[in-house]
């Protein structure tokens, strides 16, 4: 039973009033409790000394740069350390652990446990493996940081029936465990229920919605805090309890993105087409415009596949995180994602996983074969209670089921003081919910009442600069792709979830890696918005010391194979420094070209096309006049500009990297038109266009890029570039064919010469 201490005068009063009335009247008298909560909160800075915490656990939070009290923490601490009944709702992310877990300790230091126990005094029930793995670590770092000894286990449900004993053998101190494995132990009576209600004095039942809903859970019991459901906590087991309701989270809408903290969270949507999700999360993941790290979330195990192996070809590495993999390894990966050892998290949402599971089953039993069903971890959960380290954003690839639903995800993020923000892509499949979650979130017409905004800095253009390439490398990822590379995933998994270091849980599932990496789109393809989007990203990145880069060698790597001794000799010359990389990237050409003119500059190095690329020769178009007075050097040219020669290898394979190579000269030519559109707007004496080759235009056909020469050979093209008078005035040679190293030779001194 809950020890009841010292408590407020007229909080008392109330209490005692409230005894004596009838049911409906206590409800009433409970909800008087919210209303005083309210007023009292704006104006309440107590510290966490004021709140009447012991020194060496405030010691210990200022370690963990924890210096002053949450709202909800304000208000929870001194009745929990009162001994009242308390439920609590506060928006995600605001520090609801801590505000049991400080008094509940504090409660432990003063009076320690009777000898006479026989059971521990403190039990914690949280919904999922991952939930009770992170409060189990906060409660042990609390404690090793206060010096004292106090023994707290967990009990997950991959523990054998003797583990479980083992555990409990020792009479901890505190227990952190989900229902089921509870009911486990008191069924292979490694736990007493007699002892249990004689010794507990503090149950929490932390995300109470979520336990309550799996049934039966009638003891003895302190404090609770949830983020919903109070109504159905006080009718099964409060005993007057007090319910802390915090003004930002009064109502519905507030509890998603209160005025408070939409300086914090910035939710945005993408509207598309469901087959246009991937084009839209790729755009953003390619250019960047999103700030890392990226938590996704999808609704079925096979879309985080399909989406892993996609960003695969884009040499974007992510790991995928379900309730098929083994507890351990889920773990792991959560342990490395909050390390910073991987950018891209593709979660699947446990109550879909939960539903995905109920269905394998169903269908098992319909064809009496259970060989083949795949067994998903009903304890698996990330949407709720779980404290990501760090993650800027979280990704709605696909759209929650329900509104509540969405809260928890997007809460992943704008945790605490942090700032975060929210991506949903919405295909008309998902407007409905949509639409629910911005009617509960109190949106109307009225400009200020605009929840979820639109997503700025995608354009069209920078979207349709990809079509190509997506379209292609979705179609070759087949089912049956899909269906190896999880079951290769699984495997791997299992195989060393014991020892989850030997585990890289981004590497890459795809058959082979992409020959001619589909990442790299050139700038010059990008229009002045996305640029400007992307510049505004990288500048909030660098003003929050995000450098985004991962860090796997931070975490195991740190002695390498480069820095071991015995293991540096080589006989390979000296690579090229990053300068020479950084300088090939900004000359840009495409990389037949490039491959091209390194074997015929092996063979003479002196000839014209030694890696002097032609590209480098002169200002690009748009910097024409601005520029007209300065040396054509290298240092001077726009790194940003295009290549002047493009050249398209029909025979290069996948068609995949040939399609995206001919979108790729497509959009060049389409922007270089923009600029001599720009170009000839301008009111300047000086400005007669200069040509734009374009030969044999590349597969789209645009009429666009086709109005200068149309189709023609190779002679051709040269034939029009050495009777050019001032070749300065070529603005680019689009080529399209097949070229033997003379071809290309012969073309690219015509073009020089
Ligand atoms: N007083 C505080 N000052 C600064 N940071 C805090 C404070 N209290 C908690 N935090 C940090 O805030 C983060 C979120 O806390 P916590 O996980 O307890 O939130 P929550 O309310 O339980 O979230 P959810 O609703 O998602 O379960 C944690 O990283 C925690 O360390």
């Amino acid at each position: 039973m809950a020890k009841r201490k010292r408590q407020p005068q007229s909080d008392r009063k109330e209490q005692e009033k409230a005894e004596d009335k009838p049911e409906n009247e206590k409800i009433e008298q409970e909800d008087k409790a919210v209303v005083i909560v309210e007023e009292e909160q704006d104006d309440d800075e107590r510290s966490f000394e004021d709140l009447g915490l012991e020194a060496r656990l405030v010691r210990a939070l200022s370690k963990k740069s924890i210096e002053k009290p949450t709202p909800i923490q304000r208000f929870a601490i001194p009745r929990i350390l009162a001994g009242e009944d308390v439920v609590a709702r506060a928006k995600t992310g605001s520090g609801k652990t801590l505000a049991y877990l400080i008094p509940v300790l504090q409660k432990l230091f003063a009076d320690s446990p009777s000898k006479s126990n026989l059971a521990p005094a403190v039990f914690i029930l949280v919904p999922t493996g991952e939930l009770c793995q992170q409060v189990y670590s906060e409660v042990t770092s609390l404690i090793e940081l206060c010096r004292v000894q106090l023994k707290v286990v967990q009990l997950r449900s991959t523990m054998s029936a003797s583990d479980l004993k083992t555990s409990l053998a020792g009479l901890p101190d505190i227990v952190v465990s989900t229902p089921a494995c509870v009911h486990t132990c008191l069924k292979n009576g490694s736990l007493q229920a007699e002892a249990l209600q004689e010794s507990l004095s503090v149950l929490v039942l932390d995300e109470a919605d979520l336990l309550l809903s799996y049934g039966s859970l009638k003891p003895p019991l302190i404090c609770m805090l949830h983020s919903a459901g109070v109504e159905m906590l006080k009718k099964l087991i409060l005993h007057n309890p007090h319910i802390l309701t915090l003004q930002e989270v009064g109502d519905v809408k507030d509890d998603i993105i209160p005025k408070k903290f939409s300086n914090l969270m910035h939710a945005t949507f993408i509207s598309c087409s469901a087959c246009d999700k991937l084009i839209h999360i790729l755009a953003l993941l390619i250019h960047e415009l999103i700030q890392k790290k990226v938590l996704i979330f999808v609704n079925s195990i096979d879309s985080s596949f399909r989406l892993k192996l996609f960003f695969e070809q884009f040499g974007i590495k992510s790991a995928v995180l379900n309730a098929e993999l083994p507890q351990n390894s889920r773990l792991h990966i959560l342990e490395e994602f909050n390390a910073g050892l991987f950018d891209y998290l593709i979660a699947t949402d446990d109550r879909q996983a939960a539903e995905e599971l109920n269905d394998k089953e169903t269908h098992a039993s319909k064809k009496q074969s259970k060989k083949h069903s795949k067994k998903l971890d009903a304890e698996f959960g990330v949407v709720r209670g779980i404290d990501f380290k760090n993650v800027y954003t979280v990704v709605n690839y696909d759209m929650p089921l329900t509104a509540p639903g969405y809260v928890h995800r997007v809460g992943r993020t704008g945790r605490a003081y942090n700032t975060g923000a929210s991506v949903s892509l919405v295909s008309p499949e998902g407007m409905e919910i949509f639409g629910e979650i911005k009617s509960i979130l109190g949106e109307n017409d009225a400009e200020d009442s605009k929840y979820i905004a639109l997503f700025q800095g995608l354009t069209k253009n920078a979207v349709e600069s990809l079509r190509y390439r997506t379209e292609d490398v979705s179609r070759s990822i087949t089912k049956l792709a899909v269906r190896e590379s999880r079951a290769q995933d699984l495997r791997n998994e299992i195989l060393n979830s014991e020892n989850a270091d030997l585990l890289k849980h981004d590497k890459l599932l795809s058959k082979k890696e992409p020959a001619v990496p589909l990442r790299d789109v050139p700038e010059y393809l990008l229009d002045a918005t996305t640029k400007e989007a992307i510049k505004i990203v990288k500048l909030a990145r660098a003003a929050m010391g995000n450098t985004g880069s991962t860090n796997r060698r931070g975490f195991k790597g740190k002695f390498k194979k480069s820095r071991d001794p015995l293991k540096t000799f080589s006989a390979e010359a000296p690579k090229r420094g990053c300068r020479g990389r950084m300088k090939r990237k900004a000359l840009w050409v495409s990389r037949e070209v490039d491959m091209l003119r390194s074997n015929l500059h092996r063979r003479s190095p002196n000839s014209i096309l030694n890696p002097s690329p032609i590209l480098s020769q002169f200002p690009p178009f748009s910097r024409y006049l601005s520029n007209s007075n300065q040396d054509h050097d290298e240092t001077y040219r726009d790194p940003d500009a295009p290549p002047r020669l493009f050249v398209v290898q029909p025979r290069i394979r996948p068609q995949t990297h040939l399609k995206a190579k001919l979108e790729e000269a497509l959009s060049l030519a389409n922007s270089l038109e923009q600029q001599r559109d720009e170009f000839s707007a301008m009111e300047s004496p000086d400005n007669e266009m200069p040509p734009h080759l374009v030969v044999q235009n590349p597969a789209a056909k645009s009429p666009r890029a086709d109005t200068y020469f149309g189709h023609g050979t190779v002679e051709t093209v040269k034939c029009h570039i050495t009777n050019l008078e001032d070749k300065e005035e070529v603005d680019a040679v689009f080529v399209n064919a097949t070229l033997r190293g003379i071809q290309q030779r012969n073309l690219e001194a015509s073009f020089l010469c």
